[in-house]
């Protein structure tokens, strides 16, 4: 069967402050940021679906996003940068969701983050 990626997005608020920038993001501020996930896996010949959009939603809020929403992310994050939130999603998410290929995370509509795991790429 042909292999698809799936990919859903999520918009969720939080606030953080950079403990190590020198610059205004040391103080504690919000973001609204946007998250996209993409798994990748065969077509199911049954269903037709690689899965059900609504499964991998939930599955992402239950995992991640719940700890995120509405929360200030150094809670459990010592320096919650985009780049530091994204590796800590793939952690929560990965053992979970079979052929998670890609997480994007905007932390603004101009500045994101991309990643693909500790075995993709140098
Ligand atoms: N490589 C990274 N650089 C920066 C990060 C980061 O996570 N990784 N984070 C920040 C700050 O969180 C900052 O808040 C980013 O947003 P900012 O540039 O301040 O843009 P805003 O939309 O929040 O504010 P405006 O003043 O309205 O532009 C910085 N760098
Ligand atoms: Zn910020």
């Amino acid at each position: 069967m042909p292999k698809v990626e799936l990919r859903v997005e999520f918009l969720f608020s939080a606030a953080h402050r950079l403990p190590f920038h020198k610059g205004v993001c040391f103080r504690m501020h919000g973001h609204n940021y946007k998250l996209l996930v993409t798994v990748e896996r065969e077509v199911d010949p049954a269903t037709g679906m690689v899965m059900d959009f609504e499964d991998l939603r939930l599955q992402v809020w239950e995992h991640a996003l719940d700890r995120c929403d509405h929360h200030t992310l150094n809670d459990f994050l010592e320096n919650p940068t985009a780049e530091n939130i994204v590796v800590w999603m793939w952690g929560e998410l990965a053992p979970k969701i079979p052929g998670l290929k890609e997480i994007v995370l905007f932390e603004t509509p101009e500045y994101s983050v991309v990643y693909r795991g500790a075995g993709h790429g140098s």
